[in-house]
Protein backbone atom coordinates (compact mmCIF):
# COMPACT_ATOMS: atom_id res chain seq x y z
CA UNK A 1 0.00 0.00 0.00
CA UNK A 2 2.99 2.45 0.89
CA UNK A 3 4.68 1.58 -2.59
CA UNK A 4 1.53 2.28 -4.58
CA UNK A 5 0.79 5.53 -2.54
CA UNK A 6 4.63 6.38 -3.55
CA UNK A 7 4.40 5.39 -7.05
CA UNK A 8 1.10 7.20 -7.44
CA UNK A 9 2.61 10.57 -5.90
CA UNK A 10 5.01 9.83 -8.46
CA UNK A 11 3.09 9.48 -11.49
CA UNK A 12 0.93 12.96 -10.22
CA UNK A 13 4.36 14.60 -9.06
CA UNK A 14 5.52 14.41 -12.81
CA UNK A 15 2.76 15.46 -14.06
CA UNK A 16 2.47 18.47 -11.74
CA UNK A 17 6.24 19.05 -13.30
CA UNK A 18 5.51 18.68 -16.87
CA UNK A 19 2.71 21.76 -16.08
CA UNK A 20 5.30 23.83 -14.46
CA UNK A 21 7.10 23.93 -17.85
CA UNK A 22 4.60 24.75 -19.78
CA UNK A 23 3.87 28.29 -22.05
CA UNK A 24 0.42 28.26 -22.53
CA UNK A 25 -0.43 28.69 -26.55
CA UNK A 26 -1.63 32.13 -27.61
CA UNK A 27 -5.41 32.06 -28.41
CA UNK A 28 -7.04 32.85 -31.77
CA UNK A 29 -10.99 33.73 -32.85
CA UNK A 30 -13.02 30.82 -34.92
CA UNK A 31 -16.66 30.36 -35.96
CA UNK A 32 -18.48 28.50 -33.46
CA UNK A 33 -18.70 25.49 -36.17
CA UNK A 34 -15.58 25.32 -36.10
CA UNK A 35 -15.29 24.99 -32.21
CA UNK A 36 -15.92 21.33 -31.16
CA UNK A 37 -12.72 19.77 -28.82
CA UNK A 38 -11.72 23.28 -28.31
CA UNK A 39 -10.67 25.10 -25.11
CA UNK A 40 -12.10 28.75 -24.35
CA UNK A 41 -9.71 30.97 -23.96
CA UNK A 42 -11.94 33.79 -22.50
CA UNK A 43 -15.32 34.09 -20.75
CA UNK A 44 -18.20 33.56 -22.95
CA UNK A 45 -21.25 35.74 -22.68
CA UNK A 46 -24.33 35.42 -24.27
CA UNK A 47 -25.32 38.10 -26.73
CA UNK A 48 -29.15 38.32 -26.58
CA UNK A 49 -31.33 36.53 -23.85
CA UNK A 50 -33.23 32.78 -24.02
CA UNK A 51 -35.98 32.93 -25.03
CA UNK A 52 -35.54 35.81 -26.78
CA UNK A 53 -39.71 36.59 -26.54
CA UNK A 54 -42.31 35.17 -24.49
CA UNK A 55 -43.43 31.41 -25.87
CA UNK A 56 -45.37 28.47 -25.47
CA UNK A 57 -44.02 25.40 -24.63
CA UNK A 58 -47.30 23.22 -25.51
CA UNK A 59 -49.37 23.28 -28.64
CA UNK A 60 -52.53 24.42 -27.73
CA UNK A 61 -54.20 27.72 -27.40
CA UNK A 62 -53.10 30.83 -25.76
CA UNK A 63 -56.41 32.96 -24.24
CA UNK A 64 -56.60 36.32 -23.29
CA UNK A 65 -58.98 35.63 -19.89
CA UNK A 66 -61.47 37.58 -18.68
CA UNK A 67 -61.86 38.52 -15.11
CA UNK A 68 -64.79 37.85 -12.52
CA UNK A 69 -67.28 35.16 -14.33
CA UNK A 70 -67.43 31.98 -12.50
CA UNK A 71 -68.93 29.26 -14.79
CA UNK A 72 -67.25 26.29 -14.72
CA UNK A 73 -66.25 26.16 -18.02
CA UNK A 74 -65.21 28.97 -19.58
CA UNK A 75 -65.29 29.84 -23.68
CA UNK A 76 -62.92 32.01 -25.58
CA UNK A 77 -63.24 32.79 -29.26
CA UNK A 78 -60.56 31.81 -31.56
CA UNK A 79 -59.46 34.43 -33.72
CA UNK A 80 -56.63 33.10 -35.03
CA UNK A 81 -53.20 30.53 -35.61
CA UNK A 82 -49.73 31.37 -34.11
CA UNK A 83 -47.45 28.58 -35.62
CA UNK A 84 -43.78 28.66 -34.49
CA UNK A 85 -41.70 31.68 -36.49
CA UNK A 86 -45.29 33.55 -37.57
CA UNK A 87 -46.40 35.91 -34.21
CA UNK A 88 -49.61 37.19 -34.72
CA UNK A 89 -48.96 40.50 -34.39
CA UNK A 90 -51.78 41.77 -32.86
CA UNK A 91 -53.05 42.57 -29.18
CA UNK A 92 -54.85 39.33 -28.05
CA UNK A 93 -58.61 41.05 -27.18
CA UNK A 94 -59.73 39.76 -23.63
CA UNK A 95 -62.52 36.86 -23.58
CA UNK A 96 -60.75 35.23 -27.32
CA UNK A 97 -57.70 32.75 -28.19
CA UNK A 98 -55.42 31.39 -30.93
CA UNK A 99 -54.23 28.05 -31.67
CA UNK A 100 -50.54 28.49 -30.80
CA UNK A 101 -47.76 25.79 -31.14
CA UNK A 102 -44.90 25.11 -28.94
CA UNK A 103 -42.21 27.72 -29.77
CA UNK A 104 -44.89 30.07 -30.63
CA UNK A 105 -44.52 33.27 -30.18
CA UNK A 106 -47.23 34.36 -27.30
CA UNK A 107 -48.82 37.48 -28.36
CA UNK A 108 -49.30 40.89 -26.41
CA UNK A 109 -52.67 40.27 -24.06
CA UNK A 110 -52.07 36.57 -24.03
CA UNK A 111 -51.89 35.62 -20.27
CA UNK A 112 -52.00 31.72 -20.46
CA UNK A 113 -51.34 28.71 -22.35
CA UNK A 114 -53.76 25.73 -22.12
CA UNK A 115 -52.67 22.21 -23.81
CA UNK A 116 -55.02 21.10 -26.09
CA UNK A 117 -55.84 17.81 -24.00
CA UNK A 118 -56.67 20.21 -21.19
CA UNK A 119 -59.91 21.69 -23.20
CA UNK A 120 -62.12 21.23 -26.27
CA UNK A 121 -62.29 23.24 -29.14
CA UNK A 122 -66.68 23.29 -30.74
CA UNK A 123 -67.77 25.57 -32.96
CA UNK A 124 -65.18 28.36 -33.22
CA UNK A 125 -64.66 28.26 -29.38
CA UNK A 126 -62.04 27.08 -27.17
CA UNK A 127 -64.16 25.63 -24.28
CA UNK A 128 -62.05 24.86 -21.03
CA UNK A 129 -63.37 23.82 -17.91
CA UNK A 130 -62.38 26.32 -15.07
CA UNK A 131 -60.33 24.04 -12.77
CA UNK A 132 -57.98 23.28 -15.60
CA UNK A 133 -56.52 26.93 -14.80
CA UNK A 134 -55.30 26.60 -11.72
CA UNK A 135 -51.58 26.45 -12.95
CA UNK A 136 -49.66 28.87 -15.61
CA UNK A 137 -46.77 27.04 -16.09
CA UNK A 138 -47.00 26.75 -20.01
CA UNK A 139 -45.59 30.44 -21.06
CA UNK A 140 -41.64 30.74 -21.38
CA UNK A 141 -40.65 34.31 -20.55
CA UNK A 142 -38.07 35.98 -21.99
CA UNK A 143 -34.69 35.83 -20.32
CA UNK A 144 -35.83 32.71 -18.10
CA UNK A 145 -33.16 30.78 -19.07
CA UNK A 146 -30.50 33.50 -19.67
CA UNK A 147 -30.27 37.17 -19.55
CA UNK A 148 -28.65 38.91 -22.07
CA UNK A 149 -24.69 39.60 -20.72
CA UNK A 150 -24.81 36.34 -18.73
CA UNK A 151 -21.53 34.13 -18.60
CA UNK A 152 -22.17 31.17 -20.89
CA UNK A 153 -18.96 29.09 -20.64
CA UNK A 154 -15.85 30.09 -18.67
CA UNK A 155 -12.06 30.26 -19.47
CA UNK A 156 -10.72 26.72 -19.94
CA UNK A 157 -13.39 24.61 -21.09
CA UNK A 158 -13.26 21.85 -23.41
CA UNK A 159 -15.87 22.85 -25.34
CA UNK A 160 -18.43 19.94 -26.46
CA UNK A 161 -21.52 19.75 -28.77
CA UNK A 162 -23.69 21.27 -26.29
CA UNK A 163 -21.53 24.10 -24.91
CA UNK A 164 -21.84 25.20 -28.84
CA UNK A 165 -25.73 24.79 -29.26
CA UNK A 166 -25.72 26.69 -26.02
CA UNK A 167 -23.75 29.60 -27.31
CA UNK A 168 -25.73 29.40 -30.90
CA UNK A 169 -28.81 29.46 -29.34
CA UNK A 170 -28.06 33.08 -27.40
CA UNK A 171 -26.31 34.82 -30.31
CA UNK A 172 -22.73 34.08 -29.77
CA UNK A 173 -21.05 33.27 -33.82
CA UNK A 174 -17.48 33.84 -32.77
CA UNK A 175 -15.15 32.43 -29.94
CA UNK A 176 -12.35 33.12 -28.54
CA UNK A 177 -10.17 29.45 -27.71
CA UNK A 178 -6.03 28.50 -27.58
CA UNK A 179 -4.52 27.86 -30.51
CA UNK A 180 -3.96 24.09 -31.16
CA UNK A 181 -0.34 22.94 -30.46
CA UNK A 182 1.22 20.68 -33.51
CA UNK A 183 2.58 17.44 -32.53
CA UNK A 184 5.56 16.06 -34.25
CA UNK A 185 6.53 12.16 -34.45
CA UNK A 186 8.95 9.69 -35.43
CA UNK A 187 9.34 5.65 -35.00
CA UNK A 188 12.84 4.79 -34.48
CA UNK A 189 13.75 1.35 -35.65
CA UNK A 190 15.78 -0.18 -38.40
CA UNK A 191 13.36 -3.16 -38.05
CA UNK A 192 10.78 -0.52 -39.13
CA UNK A 193 9.02 -0.70 -41.83
CA UNK A 194 5.73 1.68 -43.44
CA UNK A 195 2.35 -0.07 -43.14
CA UNK A 196 2.11 -0.41 -47.25
CA UNK A 197 5.02 -2.18 -47.38
CA UNK A 198 4.35 -6.46 -48.14
CA UNK A 199 7.41 -9.17 -48.31
CA UNK A 200 8.37 -8.02 -45.13
CA UNK A 201 12.20 -9.87 -44.63
CA UNK A 202 12.62 -12.04 -41.66
CA UNK A 203 13.21 -9.92 -38.07
CA UNK A 204 11.60 -7.02 -40.42
CA UNK A 205 8.05 -5.46 -38.75
CA UNK A 206 5.43 -2.82 -39.45
CA UNK A 207 5.55 0.82 -37.55
CA UNK A 208 2.19 0.22 -36.47
CA UNK A 209 3.20 2.98 -33.74
CA UNK A 210 3.41 5.83 -36.99
CA UNK A 211 -0.36 4.71 -37.14
CA UNK A 212 -1.69 4.59 -33.58
CA UNK A 213 0.10 8.13 -33.04
CA UNK A 214 -1.52 9.94 -35.87
CA UNK A 215 -4.86 8.09 -34.41
CA UNK A 216 -4.97 9.16 -31.02
CA UNK A 217 -3.72 12.59 -32.12
CA UNK A 218 -6.30 12.84 -34.49
CA UNK A 219 -8.94 11.79 -31.65
CA UNK A 220 -8.37 14.40 -29.51
CA UNK A 221 -7.98 16.94 -32.91
CA UNK A 222 -4.45 17.05 -32.59
CA UNK A 223 -2.91 18.33 -36.18
CA UNK A 224 0.29 16.18 -36.48
CA UNK A 225 3.16 16.07 -38.70
CA UNK A 226 4.93 12.55 -39.21
CA UNK A 227 9.00 12.96 -39.18
CA UNK A 228 9.05 9.20 -40.39
CA UNK A 229 10.53 6.12 -39.80
CA UNK A 230 14.18 6.53 -38.51
CA UNK A 231 16.54 3.88 -38.26
CA UNK A 232 18.73 3.39 -35.32
CA UNK A 233 22.10 5.26 -36.64
CA UNK A 234 23.31 8.38 -35.15
CA UNK A 235 23.41 10.59 -38.23
CA UNK A 236 19.86 9.75 -38.82
CA UNK A 237 18.37 10.65 -35.48
CA UNK A 238 20.81 13.78 -35.37
CA UNK A 239 19.04 14.56 -38.61
CA UNK A 240 15.71 14.29 -37.08
CA UNK A 241 15.98 16.06 -34.30
CA UNK A 242 17.60 18.97 -35.64
CA UNK A 243 15.10 19.05 -38.34
CA UNK A 244 11.90 18.72 -35.52
CA UNK A 245 13.72 21.32 -34.07
CA UNK A 246 13.71 23.63 -36.69
CA UNK A 247 9.78 22.86 -37.83
CA UNK A 248 6.93 24.72 -36.46
CA UNK A 249 5.96 21.63 -33.96
CA UNK A 250 5.23 22.51 -30.11
CA UNK A 251 5.36 19.05 -29.42
CA UNK A 252 7.52 15.85 -30.24
CA UNK A 253 7.29 12.45 -29.59
CA UNK A 254 9.26 10.07 -30.49
CA UNK A 255 9.19 5.90 -29.91
CA UNK A 256 11.38 3.12 -29.40
CA UNK A 257 15.15 3.56 -28.57
CA UNK A 258 14.56 3.96 -24.86
CA UNK A 259 16.08 1.12 -23.67
CA UNK A 260 19.49 0.35 -22.33
CA UNK A 261 20.78 -1.83 -25.42
CA UNK A 262 23.67 -0.68 -27.47
CA UNK A 263 21.49 0.87 -30.38
CA UNK A 264 18.55 2.50 -28.11
CA UNK A 265 20.18 6.21 -29.10
CA UNK A 266 17.12 8.13 -28.21
CA UNK A 267 18.70 9.91 -25.29
CA UNK A 268 21.64 10.48 -26.47
CA UNK A 269 20.92 12.22 -29.92
CA UNK A 270 18.66 14.82 -28.18
CA UNK A 271 21.28 15.95 -25.67
CA UNK A 272 23.93 16.36 -29.12
CA UNK A 273 21.11 17.92 -30.60
CA UNK A 274 20.89 20.56 -27.87
CA UNK A 275 17.67 19.33 -25.74
CA UNK A 276 17.39 19.46 -22.39
CA UNK A 277 16.69 16.48 -20.09
CA UNK A 278 13.34 16.70 -17.36
CA UNK A 279 13.43 13.92 -16.21
CA UNK A 280 14.06 9.73 -17.26
CA UNK A 281 11.84 6.83 -15.90
CA UNK A 282 9.21 6.47 -13.90
CA UNK A 283 8.55 4.53 -11.03
CA UNK A 284 5.89 2.51 -12.88
CA UNK A 285 4.81 0.47 -15.85
CA UNK A 286 5.11 1.19 -18.91
CA UNK A 287 7.29 4.64 -17.89
CA UNK A 288 10.38 2.72 -16.78
CA UNK A 289 11.90 3.76 -20.03
CA UNK A 290 10.21 7.45 -20.92
CA UNK A 291 12.03 11.08 -21.15
CA UNK A 292 10.71 14.02 -20.95
CA UNK A 293 13.00 17.17 -21.88
CA UNK A 294 12.73 20.48 -23.99
CA UNK A 295 14.36 21.11 -27.37
CA UNK A 296 14.78 24.54 -28.02
CA UNK A 297 10.62 25.86 -27.59
CA UNK A 298 9.48 22.26 -28.33
CA UNK A 299 8.42 20.00 -25.22
CA UNK A 300 9.86 16.49 -26.46
CA UNK A 301 8.26 12.88 -25.34
CA UNK A 302 10.96 10.17 -25.50
CA UNK A 303 8.61 7.18 -25.31
CA UNK A 304 9.18 3.19 -25.65
CA UNK A 305 9.27 1.02 -28.05
CA UNK A 306 5.79 -1.34 -27.51
CA UNK A 307 2.87 -0.44 -28.66
CA UNK A 308 0.76 -0.79 -25.32
CA UNK A 309 3.36 1.01 -23.79
CA UNK A 310 2.77 4.23 -26.63
CA UNK A 311 -0.88 4.10 -25.94
CA UNK A 312 -0.88 3.96 -22.20
CA UNK A 313 2.02 6.70 -21.92
CA UNK A 314 0.50 8.98 -24.43
CA UNK A 315 -2.84 8.83 -22.62
CA UNK A 316 -0.87 9.61 -19.08
CA UNK A 317 1.52 12.01 -20.01
CA UNK A 318 1.13 13.45 -23.29
CA UNK A 319 -2.97 14.06 -23.40
CA UNK A 320 -3.03 16.45 -19.88
CA UNK A 321 -0.11 18.19 -21.51
CA UNK A 322 -1.62 18.91 -24.34
CA UNK A 323 -4.82 19.96 -22.89
CA UNK A 324 -3.02 22.27 -20.55
CA UNK A 325 -1.14 23.94 -23.34
CA UNK A 326 -4.59 25.13 -24.15
CA UNK A 327 -5.24 26.11 -20.85
CA UNK A 328 -7.85 23.31 -19.84
CA UNK A 329 -8.96 23.34 -16.50
CA UNK A 330 -8.40 20.34 -14.30
CA UNK A 331 -5.62 17.96 -16.09
CA UNK A 332 -4.85 16.01 -13.42
CA UNK A 333 -6.01 12.80 -14.32
CA UNK A 334 -9.18 11.59 -12.42
CA UNK A 335 -9.03 8.55 -9.96
CA UNK A 336 -11.45 5.98 -8.14
CA UNK A 337 -11.75 2.43 -6.64
CA UNK A 338 -12.94 -0.79 -8.37
CA UNK A 339 -13.73 -4.61 -7.29
CA UNK A 340 -11.57 -6.90 -9.50
CA UNK A 341 -13.93 -8.87 -11.53
CA UNK A 342 -11.08 -11.75 -11.79
CA UNK A 343 -7.59 -12.49 -10.75
CA UNK A 344 -4.73 -11.02 -11.99
CA UNK A 345 -1.33 -12.54 -11.86
CA UNK A 346 1.70 -10.31 -12.36
CA UNK A 347 4.91 -11.42 -13.35
CA UNK A 348 6.77 -9.14 -11.36
CA UNK A 349 5.99 -6.55 -8.48
CA UNK A 350 8.51 -4.28 -8.46
CA UNK A 351 6.51 -1.27 -9.86
CA UNK A 352 3.36 0.01 -9.92
CA UNK A 353 1.51 -1.39 -13.20
CA UNK A 354 -0.94 0.21 -15.10
CA UNK A 355 -3.32 -1.93 -17.14
CA UNK A 356 -5.81 -1.14 -19.57
CA UNK A 357 -9.55 -2.20 -17.73
CA UNK A 358 -12.83 -1.98 -18.52
CA UNK A 359 -15.13 -0.30 -15.88
CA UNK A 360 -18.84 -1.18 -14.82
CA UNK A 361 -21.16 -0.17 -12.80
CA UNK A 362 -23.59 -2.37 -10.99
CA UNK A 363 -25.60 -1.97 -8.29
CA UNK A 364 -24.27 0.57 -6.96
CA UNK A 365 -20.94 -0.39 -7.17
CA UNK A 366 -17.62 -0.24 -9.80
CA UNK A 367 -16.24 -3.56 -11.13
CA UNK A 368 -13.45 -3.11 -13.16
CA UNK A 369 -11.85 -6.17 -15.25
CA UNK A 370 -9.12 -6.37 -17.99
CA UNK A 371 -9.90 -5.14 -21.65
CA UNK A 372 -10.22 -7.50 -24.18
CA UNK A 373 -8.04 -7.01 -27.29
CA UNK A 374 -10.80 -5.91 -29.20
CA UNK A 375 -12.14 -3.92 -26.89
CA UNK A 376 -11.95 0.03 -25.84
CA UNK A 377 -10.38 0.76 -22.44
CA UNK A 378 -12.15 3.15 -20.17
CA UNK A 379 -9.83 3.33 -17.38
CA UNK A 380 -6.53 2.11 -16.54
CA UNK A 381 -6.24 -0.57 -13.72
CA UNK A 382 -3.41 0.51 -11.45
CA UNK A 383 -1.87 -2.70 -9.98
CA UNK A 384 0.36 -1.87 -6.64
CA UNK A 385 4.38 -2.27 -6.69
CA UNK A 386 4.65 -5.23 -3.98
CA UNK A 387 1.82 -7.45 -5.11
CA UNK A 388 2.35 -10.70 -7.46
CA UNK A 389 -1.17 -11.47 -7.02
CA UNK A 390 -4.51 -9.47 -7.51
CA UNK A 391 -7.58 -11.46 -6.31
CA UNK A 392 -10.92 -11.84 -7.89
CA UNK A 393 -13.33 -8.72 -5.14
CA UNK A 394 -9.97 -7.34 -4.21
CA UNK A 395 -10.81 -3.22 -4.39
CA UNK A 396 -7.89 -1.49 -6.56
CA UNK A 397 -7.26 2.23 -7.64
CA UNK A 398 -8.26 2.70 -11.29
CA UNK A 399 -7.32 5.82 -12.91
CA UNK A 400 -9.75 7.40 -15.62
CA UNK A 401 -7.12 8.89 -18.37
N1 LIG B 1 18.24 -5.12 -20.35
C1 LIG B 1 17.10 -4.40 -20.35
N2 LIG B 1 16.32 -4.45 -21.42
C2 LIG B 1 15.16 -3.73 -21.44
C3 LIG B 1 14.81 -2.96 -20.32
C4 LIG B 1 15.67 -2.94 -19.20
O1 LIG B 1 15.39 -2.27 -18.19
N3 LIG B 1 16.81 -3.66 -19.28
N4 LIG B 1 13.64 -2.25 -20.35
C5 LIG B 1 12.59 -2.81 -21.16
C6 LIG B 1 11.49 -1.87 -21.23
S1 LIG B 1 10.63 -1.58 -19.82
C7 LIG B 1 11.10 -1.31 -22.39
S2 LIG B 1 9.65 -0.44 -22.47
C8 LIG B 1 11.87 -1.47 -23.60
C9 LIG B 1 12.14 -0.15 -24.23
O2 LIG B 1 12.50 -0.43 -25.47
P1 LIG B 1 12.83 0.64 -26.55
O3 LIG B 1 12.19 1.92 -26.27
O4 LIG B 1 14.29 0.65 -26.75
O5 LIG B 1 12.07 0.07 -27.77
P2 LIG B 1 12.65 -0.83 -28.90
O6 LIG B 1 13.69 -1.74 -28.36
O7 LIG B 1 13.00 0.05 -30.01
O8 LIG B 1 11.35 -1.67 -29.20
C10 LIG B 1 10.74 -2.50 -28.25
C11 LIG B 1 9.73 -3.40 -28.99
O9 LIG B 1 8.73 -2.63 -29.62
C12 LIG B 1 8.75 -2.80 -31.04
N5 LIG B 1 8.53 -1.52 -31.71
C13 LIG B 1 9.33 -0.46 -31.62
N6 LIG B 1 8.86 0.54 -32.39
C14 LIG B 1 7.74 0.08 -32.97
C15 LIG B 1 6.82 0.65 -33.88
N7 LIG B 1 6.98 1.90 -34.36
N8 LIG B 1 5.76 -0.08 -34.27
C16 LIG B 1 5.62 -1.36 -33.81
N9 LIG B 1 6.47 -1.94 -32.94
C17 LIG B 1 7.52 -1.25 -32.53
C18 LIG B 1 10.17 -3.29 -31.32
O10 LIG B 1 10.28 -3.95 -32.55
C19 LIG B 1 10.43 -4.16 -30.12
O11 LIG B 1 9.80 -5.41 -30.28
O12 LIG B 1 13.10 -2.08 -23.38
C20 LIG B 1 13.05 -3.23 -22.56
N10 LIG B 1 14.34 -3.80 -22.53
O1 LIG C 1 9.04 1.54 -20.12
MO1 LIG C 1 8.60 -0.01 -20.27
O2 LIG C 1 7.30 0.63 -21.25
O3 LIG C 1 8.27 0.19 -18.55
O4 LIG C 1 7.47 -1.19 -20.03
Amino acid sequence: MNDMKQNECCYQEVLRTLFRVLKPMSSEMIGLEDGLGRVSSASVTASFPRPLFDESVRDGYVIAETTGHGESVQRYRITGEIPAGSPYGKVLGAGTGCRIMTGGCVPEGGSRVIPHEDCREVDGDILVEKKKLSWNIYIRRKGADISEGDVLVGRGILLQAGHLAHLASCGVQKIDVATLPVVGFFCTGSELRHMNERDLENGQKISSNSLLLRGLLDSIGIPCQDFGIIPDNRQSLLDCFLAAKKSNVDVLISTGGMGPGKYDLVEKLFLEAGGNLIFTELGMRPGKSVLFGTLGKTLFFGLPGPPYAVQTLFNLLVVPVVFSLQGLKEQLPRKTTAYLEHDIPVKRSDLLCFKDGVLELRDGKCYVRLADRDESPNCYIMLSAGQLFFKKGEMVEICLA
